[in-house]
């Protein structure tokens, strides 16, 4: 991937190297637990930490799970076009700065993104062919209130207004190159480390064939009669 530019939200150019992980799913299905396996085990990939308007929760460290921000610190990075992406999830302002994005990118490592589906779109606009995009389902609705609630990390009202939206959500699912139904965890996890393998695997034959092909195409014109 070496060498291919894309142009950032402030119009600068991006050198994109890594691959770029999205996993979205509505909330509660489990993304952010299949994220936190995934950077626990591989070495190779960062964690693009989001910025976010919303209150810290309990379990969450800042700057590790999310830079918690002010409004008006949002809407200033938001206009100064310091994020790649941005959106309104739940009545809260999530964005993705781009600074760590481009210096991991730059560095040749793959970056995760835990963003939703109208960030994943916004990214789609400017890198489609670094992305590699993923949908977690739950296996029922019931399953997903019940995971929202054992999780007992937000309100009732909050958890009602989640699985409203988890109806809107899922209508995005054919956007994304993969879809989970993250029924066991552990299978979930193993067929999310399968994707991220396939594809690295597919992008590092693609970088073989491409400089074979020139090597070829300069050992013919060297052969061309002239
Ligand atoms: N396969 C699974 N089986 C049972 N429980 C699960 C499974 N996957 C995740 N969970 C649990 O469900 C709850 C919600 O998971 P998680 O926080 O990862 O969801 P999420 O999709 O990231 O939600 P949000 O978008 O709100 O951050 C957590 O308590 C988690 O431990
Ligand atoms: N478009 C973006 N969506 C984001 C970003 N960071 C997180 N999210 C999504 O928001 C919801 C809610 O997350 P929660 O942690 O508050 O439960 C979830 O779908 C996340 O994927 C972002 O930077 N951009």
């Amino acid at each position: 991937m070496t060498g291919l530019r894309a142009e950032t939200a402030a119009g600068l150019p991006l050198q994109r190297r890594g691959l770029m992980l999205i996993v979205s799913s509505p909330s509660g299905a489990g993304k952010t637990t299949l994220t936190r396996l995934l950077l626990a085990e591989d070495r190779d990939i960062d964690l693009s930490i989001s910025v976010t308007t919303r209150p810290k929760r309990p379990s969450e460290v800042n700057h590790v799970h999310y830079h918690f921000i002010a409004a008006s610190e949002f809407e200033r990075m938001r206009d100064q076009r310091e994020l790649l992406e941005s959106a309104k999830v739940h009545g809260n302002f999530y964005g993705t700065p781009i600074g760590p994005v481009e210096k991991a990118l730059a560095a040749g490592r793959d970056v995760l993104f835990d963003i939703d589906w109208q960030g994943t779109v916004q990214i789609y606009e400017r890198m489609r062919p670094d992305i590699v995009s993923v949908f977690v389902l739950p296996p029922s609705a019931a399953e997903l209130k019940a995971r929202l609630e054992r999780r007992a990390e937000n309100t009732a009202e909050d958890i009602g207004h989640r699985l409203q939206n988890a109806r809107v959500e899922i209508g995005h699912w054919s956007k994304y190159d993969y879809v989970l139904v993250n029924n066991d965890l552990d299978s979930t996890f193993v067929r999310l480390k399968a994707i991220l393998d396939a594809e690295r695997q597919k992008r590092a034959e693609k970088a073989r064939v491409a400089e074979l092909i020139e090597r070829l195409k300069a050992d013919l014109d060297a052969m061309a009669v002239p």
